[in-house]
């Protein structure tokens, strides 16, 4: 599902990370932590494209890293949905009306097939009775709830979570967790990037960690 060799992750000129080596396999569940400034964005942001792979080799859900040309992004954002710390809704429309934009700006056509893709993945995380409400009128993990909808729209064979309880409360946090983890039970892979110990104790899976300019795996 991703696979980096000797990878070095720069921003601006400033090097980051360097000498990654990582090797995530099909219905993974792996945590990326470290302290704040280590890289982990920085590492996601190189998976989902929105960094260039500058140095070495790599592959995310069958595009080559390297080869990404800024045309491929809106094709390889299909298959791997990206959740946030900050739930990043649009806060002038309805819970469905966000997801049918995303839909649309993604190509779907058909009403009648967009409207049962929107409740299937509401359904999903147990949001299917809040399609009519604003993003304002939700609680923060509710919101959270709906941006892992909008990321599984379009059927990604992987989840790129950065932070993504980072603004929830411990007990909204396990919630959203539960989320997450029946998701990676339907097959779905997950990086998530976080912060939260408390949370990879109660919730165990593989562990990388960036820290001093490299990543390596926690055992
Ligand atoms: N757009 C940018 N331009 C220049 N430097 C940047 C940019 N974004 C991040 N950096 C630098 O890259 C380093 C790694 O940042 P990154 O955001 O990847 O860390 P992080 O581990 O995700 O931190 P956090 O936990 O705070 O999100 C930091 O030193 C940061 O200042």
């Amino acid at each position: 599902m991703v696979q980096l060799n000797e990878v070095s992750i720069f921003q601006r000129e400033n090097l980051i990370l360097s000498n990654i080596n990582l090797f995530i396999k099909k219905g993974d569940f792996n945590y990326l932590i470290g302290k704040t400034g280590s890289g982990k964005s920085s590492l996601m942001k190189t998976l989902y494209g929105d960094l260039p792979l500058q140095q070495g080799t790599g592959s995310i859900v069958g595009f080559d890293l390297k080869k990404l040309r800024e045309k491929d992004i809106p094709f390889l954002r299909r298959k791997i949905g990206i959740v946030f710390q900050d739930f990043n809704l649009l806060n002038d429309r309805t819970v469905y009306d966000n997801l049918l934009f995303v839909l649309k700006a993604t190509g779907w056509k058909n009403k009648g097939e967009m409207d049962l893709k929107i409740n299937a993945v509401l359904e999903k995380v147990d949001m299917k009775s809040k399609g009519f409400k604003m993003p304002f009128q939700l609680s923060g993990g509710e919101q959270q709830r709906v941006a892992i909808a909008r990321a599984l729209l379009n059927n990604p064979e992987m989840i790129l979570a950065d932070e993504p309880t980072g603004n929830l409360d411990p007990k909204t946090s396990i919630e959203i967790m539960h989320v997450l983890e029946e998701i990676n039970k339907q097959g779905i892979t997950i990086l998530m990037a976080t912060h939260d110990y408390a949370l990879i104790l109660k919730f165990p899976h593989k562990t990388i960690k960036c820290e001093g300019g490299i990543v390596f795996e926690v055992v």
